[in-house]
């Protein structure tokens, strides 16, 4: 079943067509990704869908109900992660849980079974203003899930964390959509994208410009890849008389071999006993946002 269908979606600001024309369907049991820089329209479109924003034109379905004009049946069966700023003040982080999961008439049991999910029992008597913000950010992960909604929508989960704290996220985040649950999430980062989603919209100026696995964007760039030797195993010379090998390039990290055949050059190396330390790099999702827009990308 079609968990969201989205059609000719449209949202102004004055001049600004903050979303353009948006088409896009996720699947039930779908992990999809929006990913583009600030500004890109990214919330605007979650807001949409999630029926807190009001589109200027389009459709939108989900989960088969229309969620405009307001749907309230749609309310349990979807769970929105609120920004951490939006937490009840003065609250520690079990009372925080509790009093959402009374909202949907969830027991106290089960809420506190999601803050263990979360790691956070040792924090529950901790007020929200003194979690940190990987804290934090997982506290309000946990009160979007705890009345255990069909489909959940996260916009930034990770924003404002260290790489090692977002990256120590990235599990709860793949859990939660390990039972079959629908997640949709925003995202700056490329490698977060990258990691977590089944597919990826890629999202510029209001507009999604792709929208596919995140290999496949990869390999529909037709980018070819870079084998980097270890510094002192081979010399450039050697290294472009390999078959397969369409340039090379001196760097601080040893000789690089760019190739379309990158198995058939790593042969060619493994039989001469030069893999060691050999590093291969194929496209990226920062290359697909490159060719899309000719710009860098910028998070
Ligand atoms: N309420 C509003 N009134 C006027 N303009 C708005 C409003 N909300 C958003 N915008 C503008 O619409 C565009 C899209 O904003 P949106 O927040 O959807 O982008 P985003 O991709 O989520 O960005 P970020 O990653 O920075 O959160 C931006 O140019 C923004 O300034």
């Amino acid at each position: 079943m079609t968990a969201i269908h989205v059609t000719g979606l449209t949202k102004r600001y004055g001049d600004l067509v903050a979303v353009d024309d948006v088409s896009l369907d996720v699947a039930e049991g779908e992990f999809v990704g929006v990913l583009g820089p600030n500004g890109a329209g990214k919330t605007t479109l979650l807001e949409m869908v999630e029926g807190l924003r009001r589109p200027d034109a389009g459709g939108i379905e989900v989960l088969g109900e229309a969620v405009w004009p307001r749907n309230t049946r749609l309310q349990p069966r979807i769970g929105v992660q609120l920004q951490a700023s939006s937490f009840f003040e003065r609250l520690t982080a079990r009372e925080q849980i509790r009093t959402f999961a009374s909202l949907y008439g969830v027991g106290q049991a089960t809420a506190d079974a999601w803050l263990e999910r979360v790691g956070l029992t040792d924090k529950a008597e901790t007020r929200v203003e003194d979690l940190s913000g990987g804290q934090a950010q997982r506290l309000s992960i946990a009160c979007a899930l705890v009345h255990d909604p069909e489909l959940v929508f996260l916009d930034e989960p990770t924003a404002a964390l260290d790489p090692q704290a977002r990256r120590n996220l990235w599990d709860l985040l793949s859990s939660i959509n390990d039972s079959g649950r629908t997640v949709v999430l925003t995202t700056h980062y490329m490698d977060e994208a990258e990691v977590l989603c089944d597919r990826v919209a890629v999202m510029d100026h209001g507009r999604i410009l792709q929208y596919d696995s995140p290999a496949a964007l990869v390999r529909g760039l037709d980018a070819p890849a870079r084998i980097t030797v270890a510094p002192g195993v081979l010399d450039t010379e050697t290294a472009a008389t390999i078959d397969g090998v369409l340039e090379t390039d001196e760097g601080v990290d040893g000789v690089v071999l760019v190739t379309r055949e990158p198995t058939a050059v790593l042969g060619t190396l493994a039989a001469s006993d030069r893999l060691d330390g050999v590093r291969v790099q194929t496209g990226t999702l920062e290359d697909v946002f490159l060719a899309l827009t000719g710009r860098e990308y910028r998070a």
